[in-house]
């Protein structure tokens, strides 16, 4: 496709076809670089992205793009229908509400926007198979033809986020809530501060003492967090920044 779009439109200095590894590439600096030619020492925020990418790097992509606000209004992904519906319609207290959700929307206002079937695919999109540790196929045999959806995510601005010291700090904190999904926040968050501490942040919050992390929203997340970060040191752990 790259190549198609270069013969086309390679003679115009309005377009850029970029062949790299999305994971792997700095995207903001290319984008900067290319929107800067056009508006010289002022990069506005008028780029959105909007991308058919494959399904097994949707998180991964969701997660460099999101915290991209102040270059980007909206990326509009297609995404396998059940990540979709995970990413953006999940309720508190569902078994499946993670970490990732509260990412999502500490950096954006997601919007799921239609389902598209898969009899809109040739060939018909694969699902996401969870790999193994050696990179392989965890399922074999038949792999499951799937639906898809688009979803646009409007990414915030600096000034939206939500009020924390430290964005790594936090999400570090909701990684070591969610480890022990089943244990009480006075448990899991043990490490950090002392039961009875994190019973006083929760009780300050009217939250139970005995609140799990699937029972609290991202605002009750940020105000726990701004309440132990006061009095307890949070020092986030490289891998704890990999929700
Ligand atoms: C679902 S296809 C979409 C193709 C085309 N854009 C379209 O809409 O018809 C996903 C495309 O992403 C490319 N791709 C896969 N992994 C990628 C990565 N890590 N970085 C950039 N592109 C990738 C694939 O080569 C494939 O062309």
């Amino acid at each position: 496709m790259a190549k198609i779009v270069e013969d086309r439109f390679g003679s115009t200095e309005k377009l850029m076809v970029l062949v790299e590894d999305i994971t792997r590439c700095h995207v903001g600096s290319h984008v900067r670089s290319f929107l800067g030619k056009w508006n010289p020492g002022k990069v506005t925020k008028c780029a959105k992205v909007v991308s058919n990418i494959p399904f097994n790097i949707s998180t991964d992509v969701v997660k460099l793009l999101l915290p991209m606000g102040d270059l980007f209004s909206d990326v509009v992904l297609l995404l396998q229908d059940e990540t979709a519906l995970r990413l953006v319609e999940l309720q508190l207290r569902s078994p499946e509400y993670r970490p990732i959700n509260l990412f999502v929307s500490f950096y954006s206002d997601a919007e799921y926007m239609f389902k598209v079937g898969r009899e809109n695919f040739f060939p018909k999109p694969k699902a996401n198979i969870p790999m193994d540790s050696n990179n392989k196929l965890k399922a074999r045999g038949n792999v499951a033809q799937v639906d898809a959806a688009v979803v646009k995510f409007k990414l915030k601005q600096n000034s939206e986020y939500p009020q924390v010291s430290s964005r790594k700090g936090f999400f570090s904190m909701v990684k070591s809530a969610f480890n022990g999904k089943r244990k009480m926040l006075r448990k899991s968050l043990q490490h950090i501060c002392s039961a009875q501490e994190i019973e006083d942040a929760l009780k300050t919050i009217s939250l139970p003492v005995t609140a799990r992390p699937q029972e609290l929203s991202l605002e009750d997340f940020v105000r726990l967090y701004n309440i132990i970060s006061k009095s307890c040191q949070i020092f986030p752990e490289p891998e704890h920044l990999n929700l």
